[in-house]
């Protein structure tokens, strides 16, 4: 069974502040186990990856089938059965509607004095994708990181994914082919990040690395952040419900398995605010759980780190939620209006009981790709300006310069810097 708490008990600020601290994505042995792997790719590369890769995944790769061939890509996206391309290309032209709306507007103007600024949006040359594929495969998430990197003009998209087993989702393909995406390696975890960051002689190096992933990949990006940019950290999927005695526990329940099934650290939390609910939801997770298939999945992530939460209101409700700051929290109430406002970190909201978190995995437009353990107190879901960066736009009139030398050089002065003085003040009265 997963934790109970009760906000009334006399322990449970104790208890709670445990359940915040849980180590879900990261650890000592997975970061020394991601640095090693990563000098090893930046050492040996192509052979190295190779390598990780035949001994987590038992690829049977070697460094010269790293990359789909087009044929390969071309014939595994075929033996995708009609429907599930069609519902790919629904979800594709509703995250590309969706992200079009999100593209920024470079502005200029000239101010009183004469000074013109600006701001200019250029894409980013080169980006890896990250497509999760130890556990589950999700063709899904081929769509929620290339569409958003092509909306902002991405020349290069290289996608990562790996097949255990030798194995690729031929769903996954069929994704990438909607998506426009050609650059297919079968590799993931660390030794994927690295090859992507540093560059292989095989793959060549990008500018930025995004995507979700494990905990292995999760660190791996926090380790390579610097030599090249990353979104977020996008790790093990985690929700939390907010309901009162409006919700249906049959409802909750799903939706608590829903995350919980991504497996090894993913968090279901409920939080709500009628005790009777909380009892029959749990009723209702025990009841579903052993109906699934996958169950010893959705059990592992229910049980190891899920909670029900009672709490006395609806605002103390919106409290721990943002001290949570999940990844995604869904407003189990009859009026979510109402509450919204009091939500301010989540990676995304989803409102009322209609509105189930897996409507935004696959077809609702939004991205699912979020920040988790904690992040979303201040990173964003990926999205069109993650493939973008702003660049100022400045420029003076010789007037605009004479007016703001004075203060300019006195700054300089208390700086000490007499240089940058000097290279205003010698443009004057010339
Ligand atoms: N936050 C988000 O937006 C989001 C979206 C989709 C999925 N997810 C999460 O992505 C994750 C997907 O995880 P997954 O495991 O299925 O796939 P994954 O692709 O993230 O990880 C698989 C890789 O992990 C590496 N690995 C596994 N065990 C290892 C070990 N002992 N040592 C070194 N490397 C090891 C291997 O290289 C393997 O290729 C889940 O946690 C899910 O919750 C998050
Ligand atoms: N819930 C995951 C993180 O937002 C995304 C996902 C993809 N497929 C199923 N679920
Ligand atoms: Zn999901």
């Amino acid at each position: 069974m997963p934790l109970r708490l009760d906000s009334a008990d006399r322990d449970f600020e104790a208890r709670f502040s445990d359940l915040l601290a849980g180590k879900r994505e990261s650890s000592r042995d997975v970061s020394d186990a991601v640095a090693a792997i990563i000098a090893d790719v930046r050492s040996r590369g192509d052979a190295a990856v190779a390598e990780l890769t035949n001994r987590y995944d038992k690829a049977g790769v070697t460094a010269d089938t790293l990359r789909l061939d087009a044929r390969e890509i071309g014939a595994a996206a075929r033996q995708v059965p009609d429907n599930v391309r069609a519902a790919l290309q629904v979800a594709h032209d509703r995250i590309r509607a969706h992200h079009e709306k999100q593209k920024p507007q470079d502005h200029v103007y000239t101010d009183a004095l004469g000074v013109t600024l600006g701001t200019r949006w250029t894409p980013v040359d080169a980006v890896g994708i990250y497509v999760p594929g130890g556990l589950a495969s999700y063709p899904s998430s081929v769509l929620m990181n290339a569409v958003p990197a092509h909306v902002a003009g991405v020349s290069r998209i290289a996608m990562v994914v790996p097949t255990p087993n030798g194995e690729i989702n031929p769903a996954i393909l069929a994704a990438a082919e909607i998506a426009g995406i050609t650059e297919i390696y079968r590799i993931g975890g660390a030794q994927a990040v690295a090859a992507l960051a540093y560059g292989t002689a095989s793959i060549a190096r990008v500018d930025k690395v995004v995507g979700p992933g494990n905990a292995y990949v999760a660190t791996a990006k926090r380790q390579v952040f610097g030599q090249v940019g990353i979104d977020m950290i996008a790790g093990p999927s985690e929700v939390l419900v907010i309901a009162d005695g409006s919700a249906n526990p049959a409802w909750v329940a799903a939706d608590l398995i829903a995350q919980a099934e991504h497996g090894a650290g993913a968090q279901s939390i409920l939080v709500t605010t009628d005790s009777r609910l909380a009892g029959a939801v749990a009723t209702e997770m025990e009841r579903q759980l052993a109906l699934l298939p996958k169950q010893a999945l959705a059990r592992e992530g229910w049980e190891e780190f899920g909670a029900i939460i009672t709490v006395a209101s609806l605002d103390q409700a919106a409290d721990l939620a943002n001290r949570i700051a999940s990844e995604h929290v869904e407003l189990a109430l009859d009026d979510p209006q109402a509450l919204l406002p009091a939500i301010r970190h989540a990676g995304a909201i989803f409102l009322g009981h209609h509105t189930p978190e897996a409507i935004g995995d696959y077809v609702g437009g939004s991205n699912h790709v979020l920040p988790t353990a904690r992040s979303a107190r201040f990173a964003s879901g990926l999205g069109v300006l993650d493939f973008m960066k702003r660049t100022s736009l400045l420029g003076c009139t010789p007037s605009a310069l004479s007016a703001l030398a004075e203060p300019a050089v006195t700054i300089a002065g208390v700086e000490d810097l007499d240089g940058h003085g000097r290279s205003i003040s010698i443009r004057l009265n010339t």
